[in-house]
């Protein structure tokens, strides 16, 4: 499989060189040249596989001339051996139609686990033996943080450098990274937004003199090796509701618009999917896109689903690609557009492709507290507020009764236990292998919301190593 930029103009890579890539040099993310397709019976035949099976299935063709199928199964089996629950990504049912999608049983708790647990294996196989070291920076509004550390943390050849903007993440999301000392982690608290921190990133992938000083990778959705892993668990739950021959809708909390692709590259696989609804808080840019073209970011709003405070969303980029019929040159076109003025009309064109799969809804904290009761009543479950988003959005969708509507639940409830609790008078206990979190010496650095800043301190650390 072959990896292009949906900028147009960086060099076509394989899947290995695209992991450790992360961005392509073009400014553009990459995706593989053509969707790998899945026929009914295929997709039948993952009935009855568990998760890591299911995942080798579906990634091979992403992978194909770089991994051979018995070495992807190694590192599925090896990054899926490490979740709690047995079924991995289990199914809970909330009523006659409605079910979650439980994607935290990983060892940071949040969906971020599923891709990251594998990315940390990949690169371990990809910079095994050989002199390459990588720099990875990544933005954090919470979860990609966490999951990132664990999954890199003490390995050879790796630095990583994480930042959250400061007092924006929850007590639990901050310590579940400052409290990891290996001496290759370095987390950074910026003054400012996730969306700031996120410009940041992308801004260093293309700063020549960074370049030049450090093997720049990352651990975002930006990196397609993140997706391609996410796309599995549509596949895994579908199944298990019935398809290929039984379509089913998905809702998904969203904020970076990863989660959702993921949802969509299954469909262009050949999953029959009903609907894919996205599903934001407040910050509300994806929700205006998609139902007025209007992708215009406005300023964030801090809101009690803080994973999700976020308007610009990078993966909306590898959307409208495809919708713009793969044309880079078009692309570039409006993402310079969108860099400049921080907003762009999505052609009437687009919008209509875009459409014939997606839905979306914004909703308030008031709605989302409404759906942590309705799990917690109806359905016997306490969710977190990321899932109720998806949960509120999944209820308010106008969709034939016989169709099974599933939430991706995101994150677990103890993340975010003072929301939970303000909504359902229940405070979610930390699982015990969170062991002593709060007992455990914090290390940070603060840094203010400055690009040279913050490109001066990664590259002072990581020339120390
Ligand atoms: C708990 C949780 N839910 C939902 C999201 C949104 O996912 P995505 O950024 O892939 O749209 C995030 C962060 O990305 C998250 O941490
Ligand atoms: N919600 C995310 C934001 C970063 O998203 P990513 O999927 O692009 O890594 C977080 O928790 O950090």
């Amino acid at each position: 499989m072959e990896y292009i930029s949906t900028r147009g103009s960086a060099p076509t890579l394989d899947f290995r060189a695209a992991t450790l890539a992360g961005l392509a040099s073009d400014g553009g993310l990459y995706v593989p040249a053509k969707w790998p397709q899945m026929s009914a019976d295929e997709i039948r035949a993952l009935a009855g596989l568990d998760y890591a099976e299911t995942a080798v299935r579906i990634m091979a063709p992403f992978v194909e001339g770089v991994l051979t199928e018995d070495e992807l199964r190694d590192l599925c089996r090896a990054a899926y051996g490490r979740f709690s629950h047995d079924a991995v990504t289990p199914l809970v049912q909330l009523n006659h139609r409605h079910w979650l999608l439980e994607l935290f049983h990983g060892p940071t708790l949040a969906f971020k686990d599923v891709a990251l647990q594998l990315l940390g294996q990949l690169f371990e196989k990809f910079l095994a033996g050989g002199d390459t070291n990588i720099t990875i920076v990544g933005a954090t509004s919470g979860d990609t943080g966490s999951a990132a550390i664990e999954a890199v943390a003490g390995r050879e050849h790796i630095q990583i450098f994480m930042l959250h903007p400061e007092g924006r993440v929850s007590d639990v999301q901050r310590r579940q990274m400052t409290t990891v000392l290996a001496p290759n982690v370095h987390n950074i608290a910026i003054d400012g937004s996730f969306d700031d921190a996120q410009a940041m990133v992308k801004r260093l992938f293309g700063d020549e003199e960074a370049r030049g000083q450090v093997n720049l990778s990352a651990v975002n959705s930006i990196n397609w090796a993140r997706l391609m892993a996410q796309v599995v668990y549509y596949f895994y739950a579908a199944v298990r509701l019935g398809g290929p021959d039984r379509p089913v809708a998905f809702s998904v909390p969203t904020g970076n618009f990863g989660d959702v692709f993921a949802g969509y590259v299954a469909a262009q696989m050949g999953l029959p999917i009903a609907r894919l609804v996205v599903a934001t808080n407040v910050n509300d840019i994806l929700h205006r896109a998609l139902t007025s073209g209007d992708y215009s970011a406005g300023t964030v709003t801090a809101t009690a689903t803080p994973s999700m405070d976020i308007q610009v969303s990078s993966n909306f980029e590898r959307l409208l690609f495809d919708l713009a019929g793969r044309d880079g040159a078009a692309i570039t076109g409006m993402m310079g557009e969108f860099d400049r003025n921080r907003a762009m009309s999505i052609p009437a064109d687009m919008l209509a492709g875009a459409r014939g799969l997606f839905s979306s809804a914004s909703i308030d904290g008031d709605t989302m507290a409404l759906a942590l009761r309705w799990a917690q009543e109806k359905g016997g479950q306490i969710i977190d507020p990321h899932s109720a988003v998806g949960l509120a959005a999944a209820r308010a969708l106008e969709i034939d009764a016989d169709i099974p509507v599933v939430t991706l639940a995101t994150a677990h409830p103890a993340k975010f236990r003072e929301a939970v609790e303000r909504a359902t008078g229940v405070r979610p206990p930390l699982p015990a292998r969170l062991g002593n979190l709060f007992d455990r010496e914090e290390r940070y650095s603060r840094l203010p919301g400055d690009y040279d800043a913050v490109k001066a301190f990664v590259l002072a650390e990581a020339a120390r190593g």
